[in-house]
């Protein structure tokens, strides 16, 4: 393919100038599959026994073929090699850019045919039609031949309304037309690609989603369980408390201006000492190589030690997590908690909300390391998972709940968990988790029953940004007297990351990507796209590049997106292409390069993407590709974001913002704007609107959320 054009890519028929021709072992970085091998057409994958896995594990793209063939009447090994999948988890990639068929309607018989025909690319783009149906089949019966308990057998039959109840026929292979994809049913905007065990249904994109509980199992729609099972996190200590090493630039958080309002606010603390945590938070604290307080600690700890409800907004990698987690641990130390123990109906003193899977069991391996030899159990759920795993989890005992919302609702509505004791209830990403995707069932969980009112908790919203429209939202959920930490510019970026925005034409990018990433080496890159397929495009296309890469995005299978985490995390794929179901929160070690190969929509998004570098005083680059056929109403905000982290403005930029100005940013309906102040304080002066992008659906981002 010669071009960009992603409408036509998709959905006009062509034939690639990219031939895949995958080899087995070959340019592989690792046994995930996740990264791409250009070869034959292996069909070794279909081998019986470890090898196939083997194979099958680092044939990434192959995976969508020998779906295929399984279909073909090998049913029996499906299960292993599904699971395994490959990169493009059975997707294919070769279909998108290589088959001359669109990418999400075809014809299933084509695979056969194709396969026949010993084309690779048909054969692997149009197997994941063919095999759509049959590994549902699978993974249904992989269910069954784990669930031989209450939980397992009480997760039920999932919501696969994509397969039955898709907007559009599921002969037509809806969405990703991804044979692996067989947990996700309807709704990412996409016709039933996205499904709800993934808990998500984005009707209009992103911004809307259902839960299980709200008749995923209970509905007439009958499908196959999500029996994926977490493998445990390491419980030995030197993992426990694995961590980087801050930055040069991490004295410098000193220098940032901290405004608290709000009414009595407890002075901030210097010192972890002043805090008067216990001895065993403070070996811990210890043990993770803290020594010295971030700018959002200082102020945040004694705020909620206080019993305060807090707002808080700082930068990207500056600590927030800690910032709520320990003094809500001291807390629940000082007050005695009992050992929690086996129970059908838990009762946690804490729930913590986030809006992504790995960025809630990020937070839960914070919480955990800082727990470490205390009473205080944390548990972590999250969708994509067997919901069985989490009961299980959950009545083991359970102090400190991190969930994302669609399985914490789930959770709710089976009765395993019971809210009474709820006295910390906190949000992080926190704009993320009350705009409109959100928002909804945030209020839902605030008015259960049992949920003790906002008076009766204590209510903590973290986010390195804050648009006003959502810190009026979060009245709903905070005390009156909330206090309002805001350190350095509400919404601003980190100043560790090294910002660059270059003007390149769509049809340019692939080009200039290689070109960036050829220079870069094996440092660890993120490059982010806007749209799931693209993602997967992108990953493919690079890996034809022989540049290592894997991909994270919500269409991939959670045990996927989890490999492809791990295999970048330890720089076996040093580069992953991900959509903004990655832009907040993830805190990787030694992530040197973010690349913009599409901005965001919002500028907020463009915050947290480049904030997945230059964290922990440590420094980062971020490379941004502008396409002034479709992201001018960037320029302004994007203008500003680099002004106030002292960043070059190239002049080109200047121009565009200025001739697309609009006062206030008001007349864009696209380019979210950032507070700079607290909202109680009335209208900000600076770079404020009436609009905040987060309260409208995003026609671009088709990522699912959970
Ligand atoms: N006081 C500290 N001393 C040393 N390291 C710290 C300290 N506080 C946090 N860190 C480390 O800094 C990194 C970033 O922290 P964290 O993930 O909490 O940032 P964040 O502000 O939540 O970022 P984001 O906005 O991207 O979610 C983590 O690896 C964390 O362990």
């Amino acid at each position: 393919m010669g071009d960009e054009d992603w409408e036509a890519e998709i959905t006009k028929p062509h034939v690639s100038s990219y031939v895949p021709v995958f080899e087995k072992d070959k340019y592989s970085s690792g046994a995930n599959g996740d990264t791409f091998n250009r070869t034959s057409a292996s069909s070794s994958e279909m081998e019986d026994g470890p090898s196939r896995k083997d194979h099958f594990m680092r044939s990434g793209f192959a995976s969508g073929r020998s779906l295929g063939n399984r279909d073909a009447g090998q049913s029996n090994k499906r299960e292993n090699t599904s699971i395994m999948g490959g990169f493009g988890s059975g997707k294919s990639f070769g279909n998108r850019g290589f088959s001359n068929n669109k990418f999400e309607e075809g014809d299933s018989s084509g695979f056969w045919k194709g396969h026949q025909d010993g084309n690779d690319s048909e054969a692997s783009g149009l197997s994941r039609r063919g095999g759509r149906g049959s590994f549902r089949g699978c993974r249904g019966g992989f269910g069954l031949g784990r669930s031989n308990n209450e939980y397992d057998q009480d997760e039920g039959v999932q919501r696969t309304s994509g397969l039955f109840g898709s907007r559009r026929p599921a002969v037509s292979g809806a969405g990703h037309g991804d044979s692996y994809q067989c947990r996700s049913g309807s709704g990412s905007g996409r016709g039933g690609y996205k499904g709800l065990n993934e808990e998500v249904i984005t009707g209009s994109g992103k911004n809307s989603w259902k839960s299980e509980a709200e008749g995923g199992e209970s509905g007439d729609i009958q499908g196959p369980k999500v029996t994926y099972i977490p493998p445990p996190p390491p419980e030995d200590e030197d993992s426990i408390f694995a961590h980087y090493q801050t930055g040069i630039n991490f004295d410098k958080y000193d220098t940032i201006l901290v405004e608290v309002s709000g009414h009595d606010a407890p002075p901030a603390i210097l010192t972890f000492e002043e805090a008067n945590l216990c001895q065993t938070l403070n070996n811990n604290i210890a043990k993770a190589g803290y020594t010295k307080l971030t700018p959002v600690q200082k102020y945040s700890i004694p705020i909620i030690l206080a019993g305060r409800d807090l707002m808080a907004c700082a930068q990207t990698g500056s600590g927030k997590t800690a910032a709520f987690l320990l003094p809500i641990l001291a807390h629940l130390m000082r007050d005695g908690i009992t050992a929690s123990r086996f129970k059908e109906l838990q009762e946690p003193e804490c729930i913590i909300v986030a809006p992504t899977r790995e960025l809630i069991n990020q937070i839960y391996l914070e919480a955990r390391k800082f727990s470490f030899g205390t009473c205080v159990r944390a548990v972590v759920i999250y969708g994509g998972t067997q919901l069985g795993h989490s009961i299980r989890q959950i009545v083991q005992g359970c102090n400190v709940l991190c969930a994302t919302p669609g399985r914490l609702m789930d959770i709710i509505g089976k009765e395993k968990i019971g809210l009474k004791q709820v006295k910390y209830l906190v949000l992080d990403e926190a704009d993320r988790m009350l705009d409109m995707g959100f928002g909804p069932e945030m209020k839902k969980l605030i008015s259960c029953p049992g949920m003790p009112s906002k008076e009766q908790r204590q209510t903590l919203l973290f986010s390195a940004t804050f648009p006003e429209e959502i810190q009026r939202l979060a009245g709903e959920f905070l005390k009156t007297n909330y206090l309002f930490v805001a350190v350095g510019q509400v919404g601003g970026a980190c100043r560790d990351v090294q910002q660059t925005v270059l003007q390149v034409g769509q049809y340019s990018k692939r080009e200039k990507l290689v070109e960036i990433l050829r220079s870069i080496g094996d440092e660890r890159t993120m490059v982010f796209v806007e749209t799931k397929k693209k993602a997967d495009f992108i990953a493919t296309f690079l890996c034809q590049e022989k540049i290592s890469t894997t991909s994270i995005h919500g269409d991939r299978e959670q045990r996927e997106r989890e490999q492809a985490l791990g295999d970048f995390r330890c720089g076996k794929c040093p580069v992953l292409v991900a959509t903004s179901v990655a832009a907040r929160g993830l805190d990787i070690e030694n992530v040197q390069h973010v690349i913009n190969f599409d901005l965001p929509s919002t500028i907020d998004e463009y915050v947290h993407r480049i904030g997945r570098t230059g964290r922990c005083g440590n420094t980062g680059r971020a490379i941004s590709f502008f396409d002034p056929e479709s992201d001018n109403h960037l320029a302004q905000p994007l203008v500003k974001v680099l002004t106030d982290a002292q960043q070059d403005v190239p002049a080109w930029l200047e121009e565009i913002a200025f001739s697309t100005y609009v006062p206030g940013f008001s007349g864009s309906t696209r380019g979210n704007v950032f507070a700079s102040v607290d909202t109680r304080k009335g209208k900000s002066t600076l770079n404020t609107a009436s609009f905040s992008s987060s309260q409208t659906p995003n026609p671009v981002d088709d990522e699912s959320w959970d």
